[in-house]
C-alpha cells in the first residue's frame, strides 16, 4: 500500500514529540515568547519542531519540510535554547529504542539546525511535509486542547495526514476517562484512531458521523474569537436549524472531532479577510476528515489549495461537514456572506 512507512514514521515522530510537550504542558516553566506576529510560542513548539523534524529527516531525506517554527528566537536566548536542547535529550534518552528508525540530535547547535530544516518554502511540485508542533498554542497554555499535527503533500496533494490531540478523551462518552488519541490517514485508504497511549495498537476505523438532521446536528468552532468568527457561526447554525451549543475546541481538534463523528461540521469563518491560513494549521486534518467521509471546502466552496507555499493564499475561511450536509451548509455560509456584502 503507498505511503505506509510514511505513515508509520508520522505516527512514530508526533508520538515521540508529545512525550516532550505533555510535560511542558504539566509543568509550570513553559519559555512563552511573544512572537513578530503577536501569536505566541514555548519551548514545547520548538522542542516538537526539533524532534518531529529529526525524524522525518532521517528517514526521508531527500523531502523538504514546512515547518511554523524557526530557531531565531533560541539563537537569541541562551537560557531558552538550553531549556529545550534539555527537554529534546531527555525525549531521546527515553526513547533509544525509536533511534534506529527517528534518528537522534547529537547537541544543541545540530538542534537549532535541525529546526531550521523547516523553512521550505512550499509550492506545487514534490515531497513537502507540514508540520504544526504545537497547534493551539494559545490552548496549551490555558491548559486546554492542543494538537501535535503533521502532513504529507505530493505534487500539492496532501497524501498522508496525522495527528495527536493529548486532550481529548479516548472514549468521548467518558470525557473523564483516559485521554490522548492519535489519528491518520492516508488518501484512498480511510482514517483510523487509537489511543496515544498505546503506540504498537492498530487503529480503529473512523468515520463522520450519520446524523442527517441539523435540528440533531453539532458544529465546532475555534476558541479565540481573533481566529474566526463567532457571531457569524453561530448565524449559519440558527439559519440551519441547529439548537445545540458549539463545541469549542482548539487546535486540529476540531478535525479529530468531526472525523469520529463528536460533530458534523467545523466552520472557521475569517475575521480578516487578509489572513492566509498556514498549511500546517490544515493539511493534517483535512486528509483524515475526507478520509473519515467528510467534505471540505472553503467559505466559497473552493477545494484546499496546498500548492501556494506555506499558506492556503487562494482559500479563505474552512467549511468542513459530513458530505450529506455539506452542501447546504455551504449555501447558509454564503447567504450569512452576501449579507454581510464580504
Ligand atoms: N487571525 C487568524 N485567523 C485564523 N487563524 C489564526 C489567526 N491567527 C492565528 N491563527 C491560527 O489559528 C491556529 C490555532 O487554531 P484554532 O484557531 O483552530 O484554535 S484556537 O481556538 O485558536 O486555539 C494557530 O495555530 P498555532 O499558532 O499553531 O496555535 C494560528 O496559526
Ligand atoms: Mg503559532
Ligand atoms: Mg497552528
Ligand atoms: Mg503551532
Amino acid at each position: 500500500m503507498p505511503y505506509t512507512n510514511e505513515r508509520r514514521i508520522a505516527e512514530l515522530a508526533i508520538q515521540r514529540a508529545c512525550i516532550l510537550t505533555e510535560r511542558v504542558y504539566n509543568s509550570q516553566v513553559k519559555g512563552t515568547i511573544m512572537k513578530g506576529d503577536k501569536s505566541p510560542v514555548t519551548i514545547a513548539d520548538f522542542g516538537a519542531q526539533a524532534l518531529i523534524i529529526s525524524s522525518v529527516s532521517h528517514a526521508f531525506p531527500e523531502d523538504s519540510i514546512v515547518g511554523e517554527e524557526d530557531s531565531s528566537d533560541l539563537r537569541a536566548d541562551k537560557a531558552k535554547r538550553d531549556l529545550v536542547w534539555g527537554l529534546v535529550k531527555d525525549t531521546l534518552d527515553a526513547t533509544k529504542d525509536l533511534t534506529s528508525e527517528l534518528g537522534d540530535i547529537k547537541d544543541s547547535e545540530e538542534m537549532l539546525a535541525v529546526i531550521d530544516r523547516g523553512t521550505h518554502q512550499g509550492g506545487a511540485v514534490g515531497r513537502i511535509w507540514a508540520l504544526d508542533p504545537i497547534d493551539g498554542t494559545k490552548g496549551f497554555l490555558r491548559g486546554d486542547q492542543y494538537a501535535v499535527c503533521l502532513g504529507l503533500i505530493v505534487d500539492g496533494k496532501v497524501q498522508v495526514g496525522a495527528l495527536v490531540c493529548p486532550n481529548l478523551p479516548v472514549d468521548p462518552e467518558a470525557p473523564e476517562g483516559e485521554k490522548g488519541i492519535l489519528l491518520s490517514a492516508v488518501r484512498g485508504q480511510g482514517a483510523t484512531m487509537r489511543p496515544w497511549s498505546t503506540p504498537s495498537a492498530q487503529g480503529t476505523p473512523i468515520s463522520m458521523s450519520s446524523v442527517t438532521d441539523f435540528s440533531k446536528a453539532r458544529f465546532c468552532e475555534g476558541v479565540e474569537a481573533g481566529h474566526s468568527s463567532h457571531s457569524e457561526q453561530a448565524s449559519i447554525a440558527k439559519s440551519l436549524g441547529i439548537t445545540a451549543p458549539s463545541i469549542q475546541l482548539d487546535s486540529q481538534a476540531k478535525y479529530a472531532s468531526i472525523s469520529r463523528g463528536v460533530g458534523e461540521i467545523y466552520l472557521r469563518l475569517p475575521v480578516s479577510l487578509s489572513y492566509e491560513e498556514k498549511i500546517w494549521d490544515h493539511a493534517a486534518g483535512s486528509l483524515i476528515v475526507e478520509e473519515a467521509g467528510g467534505v471540505i471546502t472553503d467559505i466559497y466552496g473552493k477545494e484546499l489549495d496546498f500548492r501556494q507555499g506555506r499558506t492556503l493564499r487562494a482559500n479563505k475561511g474552512i467549511v468542513a461537514a459530513q458530505t450529506a450536509l455539506h452542501p447546504a451548509v455551504l449555501k447558509a455560509v454564503k447567504e450569512e456572506l452576501k449579507v454581510l456584502e464580504l
